[in-house]
């Protein structure tokens, strides 16, 4: 193989690979003992990364920097004046710097870019973006024989969307993948058809370090580490850098799980999930033990469902309203089991259909009136889903049409009765980044004249305290030298810098007396709304 492409795994040595106890195959195991919140592997960059249609507009396609970051603080670690030019020749991609147009072409976009530049305007999507990367970057010998062979072992699933039917689908994205990257003279159709499906069930979620999708990535390392829906480990990306990081203490020799999906979902919700996507029966240790577990527990038992809810949910199953009955919301086998689960797969096929609202007045309409069937039927805990994810949702809503002081109600309840139960380790990386959310929103209230204001609330300590608690889970969930820590480390200073100037030379003095009843506020204010 000629040239090497930039790819540095930090330590190789950190884990090996060996066949699955728990799972179909191999997984990837740990080579020592880690504790919670360290690395375990950092690579500088996945395989292949692939945005979103959206965001080729607006991200730069090397080192993925989101120059127009939405909610509140998720935009703190980009530079200010961060834009991205796209590229003359094949007018899809686009940079934020020559250094990053400089990378990307010599990985493999020299050749990419003549290919994609004749259908310049054409939509492509994603997947077959990423295929057509891996096709160009092998025939031009810039993926070593090494990873091709780890990339080539993962599965394609070719037999099962035979039988899923999806296979003609597949086929003839491949064809267009085949004729666009200009590489039939290197491999033939199945081989390409196998790669297309091998990137559907391989790959995850490109996202920035707070967790906003932008893309995919694939990438053979990453990809050969098996899914738990109790994970005891995560990925954490900055910017192209893809590093896997423990969430709980891992011995010698175990085995390191993620999550391909969300993992606070219902038992029956994972396993259909992970049998659609990835056409396979979990068989990690919690789907083991069976529900119900907390994902899967009720507020109340089935047999005491409200009678209107009851009514409500007879109707539902008699007219055969999908959701009603489908697998992926079974609860039980008795006639109360079936009607939660009708009521329960409403609750999600209305989740499904909030999130394909692009204007937020109107998802915030349609999201407050999905929490009511949760919170009005009285058979949610506040943090079973969708009920949680919901409002998240809300939350990201309200922040893009500047409803604040809702927006910290929802924030303050979401803190005080749902992160703790969802994400119990503190530096669980979802926990942190809303945790930061919440921080962020405190400090604009903070600087904001506010109809919020009760007697003896002071928005900027309640501020700072949450951007102390981000401080230092921030350093276990994404790393000290992260961006993201970086950038909570800068406004943590420039927090404490006004603090010091306000207050004087008693400042640590008035500032430890004042932190404990700031958050008792705080958690008061966790109960303001239903
Ligand atoms: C991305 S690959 C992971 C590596 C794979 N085990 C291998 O040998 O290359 C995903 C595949 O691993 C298996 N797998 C992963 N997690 C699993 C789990 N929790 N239970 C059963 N099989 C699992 C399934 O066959 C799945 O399609």
């Amino acid at each position: 193989m000629s040239e090497e492409p930039e790819r540095a795994i930090a330590s190789p040595a950190s884990f090996y690979h060996a066949r699955s106890k728990e799972c179909i195959g191999n997984g990837t195991f740990a080579s020592r003992s880690y504790g919670a919140g360290e690395q375990i592997t950092a690579l500088k960059r996945p395989l292949v990364g692939s945005l979103d249609t959206g965001r080729l507009r607006d991200t730069c396609a090397n080192c993925y920097v989101w120059t127009e970051g939405s909610s509140i603080g998720s935009r703190l670690y980009v530079k200010e004046g961060t834009k991205v030019q796209v590229c003359a020749g094949c007018k899809r991609f686009r940079y934020c710097s020559l250094v990053c147009q400089k990378e990307a072409w010599k990985r493999g976009h020299k050749h990419e870019c003549k290919a994609l530049k004749p259908i310049s305007d054409r939509e492509i999507p994603k997947a077959v973006l990423a295929t057509m990367e891996i096709l160009i970057r092998r025939k031009h010998g810039l993926i070593p024989d090494e990873i091709w062979q780890m990339l080539c072992q993962l599965g394609s699933h070719i037999e099962d969307f035979k039988q899923n039917g999806k296979y003609g689908g597949i086929e003839l994205m491949a064809m267009g993948t085949s004729q666009f990257s200009w590489t039939q003279d290197t491999f033939n159709k199945d081989f390409v058809a196998g790669m297309y499906a091998r990137v559907l069930t391989n790959s995850m979620t490109l996202v920035t370090p707070t967790f906003d999708p932008l893309g995919i990535i694939i990438d053979p390392i990453l990809g050969h580490i098996n899914h738990s829906c109790a994970p005891n480990a995560y990925i954490v990306m900055d910017g192209a850098e893809a590093a896997v990081r423990t969430l709980r203490p891992i011995k010698k020799n175990e085995e390191i799980f993620i999550s391909y999906i969300d993992s606070t979902n219902p038992r029956a919700r994972r396993q259909s999930e992970l049998e659609a996507r990835w056409f396979f029966a979990c068989q990690c240790s919690k789907c083991q033990k069976g529900a119900p577990l907390d994902e899967d527990k009720w507020a109340v038992e089935p047999l005491n469902i409200p009678k209107k809810w009851k009514k409500l949910a007879d109707e539902m199953i008699d007219i055969g309203e999908e959701w009603a009955i489908s697998p992926a919301n079974h609860v039980g086998d008795t006639r109360d089991d079936k009607r939660l689960a009708a009521i329960q797969g409403r609750a999600f096929q209305d989740y499904e259909e909030e999130q394909g609202i692009a204007v937020p007045e109107d998802a915030i309409k349609k999201i407050e009136d999905d929490m009511r069937l949760c919170s009005q039927s009285g058979l949610w805990p506040i943090h079973r889903q969708p009920y949680a994810a919901l409002r998240d949702d809300l939350i990201v809503n309200m922040l893009a049409v500047g409803n604040y002081e809702n927006a910290w109600a929802q924030c303050a309840k979401r803190y005080r009765y749902i992160l703790p139960k969802l994400y119990p380790q503190i530096h669980h990386p979802v926990r942190v980044v809303q945790t930061w959310q919440t921080a962020m929103l405190a400090l604009h209230i903070a600087g904001e004249p506010t109809s919020m204001a009760l007697p003896g609330v002071d928005m900027s300590y309640i501020a700072f305290m949450l951007v102390l608690e981000v401080l230092h889970a921030s350093r276990l969930s994404h790393g000290e030298h992260s961006s993201f820590a970086r950038s909570v480390q800068g406004k943590y200073e420039e927090m404490a810098a006004v603090f010091k100037t306000k207050l004087g030379p008693k400042a640590d003095e008035v500032m430890a007396k004042e932190m404990p009843q700031q958050r008792a506020y705080l958690m008061e204010m966790g109960t303001w709304v239903e």
